[in-house]
């Protein structure tokens, strides 16, 4: 065997459960992420998305089962060392940036920063810098201050941000959440253009819209009430049966030439999501 083939995946959750009083937030789940592979997880509101991103991070305690990075568990090894090879986008952390900090700057306290954790504690590495923010299509906003740029460019400057520590996994929580659809789209196109070159990263993508899985994105899992639904590659998942059961609707999903899928329930042709 190859050392390539002996290589741990980047994430693996085994029998991963978390249970606060007497609510389940997640049961029995199993989940494998290996290298280059990129994950959407869909589910309704509530099904336990955020519980899963939270209990991956280290940020909620599991109550029974393992989270495993790079073949390090959060229980064995340093939690802090194990967190680092991971970047994670959110609007919660997002909402720390001074809004007086030139994007560049944004960019190389990533490279220091502790995941989640505000600090103007920074690298001097400008050059890293700047590829990052290249790798999203945005380099020419380098000194732009974060108060003043959109949505969709404070998206692209975060994410810029998480590259800087050289994730093995990329976590994108709703990128795509309060962008109108224009932005959406070019941002997306960036995303894309990002993934492609970086073979190595895992990427997991959390949406409401089944529009967001763009053709890159090789893998879904469906959560519904804690529990994994259905996980594999996109084909097999993205059925209008699984989807249906996960936001118990009647849904028709479809897939148009470009490669985006739709999702319309049977009432007035509206969308659900
Ligand atoms: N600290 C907590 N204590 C008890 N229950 C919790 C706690 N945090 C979340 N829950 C419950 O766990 C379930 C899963 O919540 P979670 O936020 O993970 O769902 P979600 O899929 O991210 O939802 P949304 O799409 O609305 O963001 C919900 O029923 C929620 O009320």
């Amino acid at each position: 065997m190859s050392p390539e083939e002996n290589k741990p995946p980047i994430l693996s959750v085994e029998g991963l459960g978390v249970y606060r009083g007497k609510t389940c937030m997640l049961k029995g789940v199993d989940w494998t992420v290996e290298a280059g592979e990129h994950w959407a997880i869909l589910g309704a509101n509530g099904s336990g998305k955020t519980s899963l991103l939270a209990a991956i991070t280290a940020y909620l305690m599991p109550s029974e089962g393992e989270v495993r990075i790079l073949g390090d568990s959060y229980g064995e090894t340093d939690w802090h060392e194990v967190r680092q090879r991971i970047g994670i986008v959110s609007s919660v952390i997002a909402q720390r940036v001074p809004n007086d900090e030139a994007a560049i700057a944004t960019v190389m306290s990533g490279e220091t920063a502790q995941l989640g954790y505000w600090t103007r504690k920074r690298s001097s590495n400008e050059d890293k810098a700047l590829r990052c923010l290249e790798l999203m299509g945005v380099d020419d906003l380098a000194h732009r201050l974060w108060g003043v740029l959109s949505q969709g460019e404070r998206q692209k400057v975060f994410i810029a941000r998480a590259l800087m520590a050289d994730p093995a996994l990329l976590i994108l929580d709703e990128p795509c959440a309060g962008l109108d659809p224009v932005a959406r789209e070019r941002f997306l196109l960036s995303l894309r253009q990002m993934i492609s070159q970086t073979p190595e990263l895992g990427l997991i993508l959390v949406t409401h819209h089944v529009e967001e899985i763009f053709p890159e994105i090789s893998h879904v899992l469906v959560l519904s009430e804690g529990e994994v639904l259905a996980s594999g590659p996109k084909a097999k998942v993205m059925k209008s049966e699984i989807l249906g059961k996960a936001f118990g609707a009647k849904v028709r999903i479809t897939k148009n030439r470009k490669g985006i899928w739709q999702l319309s329930t049977g009432c007035n042709g509206q969308s659900l999501l």
